[in-house]
């Protein structure tokens, strides 16, 4: 999979905010850093297509050689992770993940079978035994570790991270790191990931845009 933004300009109110073009290729993380305001969170809406107004853009989103601009958002079969985990409150842990889960992997497996896949993968974040929990009763940096967990299990084509370990404390996010970025490059997707870290976007070992 890559992901290549070609002349991707973001305007707002018709004045440009922010220009990038770049080619991720598989398994690659980009970090965008920029100052605050800069339109960073805008470029991910826009790549994942859920631009609204005052915003516009001008240029091409492309995934493996498909266009993306006039693909409907639910098609795009873009993994975003939001600054603000946005989890649905009233399920579970584990059911939040298994919502996010494509249908054919719903098909092919028992409850049971997705029951114990999920509790392996929360267990590489350190979530062990919170399947069962209401979200709500975790903390910010649990919820923020779901909330990747739910991204990468609907097996998106690509990857689009907004300050994903920004809510976590240090040693966590060696941890998440490790873990986010491994998956990325066995899966061999292209990530973006906006930052104001530079931690971050070290641990990445991708290109480091400024806008
Ligand atoms: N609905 C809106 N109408 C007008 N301006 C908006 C609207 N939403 C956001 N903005 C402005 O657009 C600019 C880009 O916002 P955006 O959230 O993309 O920036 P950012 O680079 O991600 O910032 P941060 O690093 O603080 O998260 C900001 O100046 C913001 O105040």
């Amino acid at each position: 999979m890559t992901l290549a933004l070609n002349n991707l300009t973001i305007y707002r109110h018709g004045e440009p905010l922010l220009s990038i073009d770049v080619t991720v290729p598989p398994g690659q993380v980009v970090a965008v850093m920029g100052p605050s305001g800069a339109g960073k969170s805008t470029l991910l809406d826009a790549i994942c297509g859920q631009l609204s107004d005052p915003f516009s853009y001008s240029g091409d989103i492309i995934l493996n050689d498909q266009r993306m601009n006039t693909v409907a958002a639910h098609r795009r079969n873009m993994g975003i992770l939001y600054q603000d985990a946005l989890l649905f409150e009233h399920m579970t842990v584990g059911e939040n993940i298994a919502f996010a889960l494509p249908r054919h992997v719903h098909a092919k497996t028992t409850a049971a079978e997705r029951h114990e896949q999920i509790a392996e993968q929360l267990s590489s974040v350190g979530l062990a035994d919170l399947q069962d929990r209401a979200v709500q009763t975790l903390s910010g940096g649990q919820q923020a570790r779901v909330a990747l967990l739910r991204t990468l299990a609907a097996q998106p084509a690509a990857v689009l991270l907004d300050e994903p370990f920004a809510r976590l404390d240090a040693a966590r996010k060696d941890q998440l790191r490790h873990w986010v970025f491994d998956t990325i490059v066995q899966r061999g997707l292209p990530a973006l990931m906006v930052t104001h870290d530079p931690n971050d976007a070290q641990a990445a070992g991708g290109p480091v845009i400024e806008v």
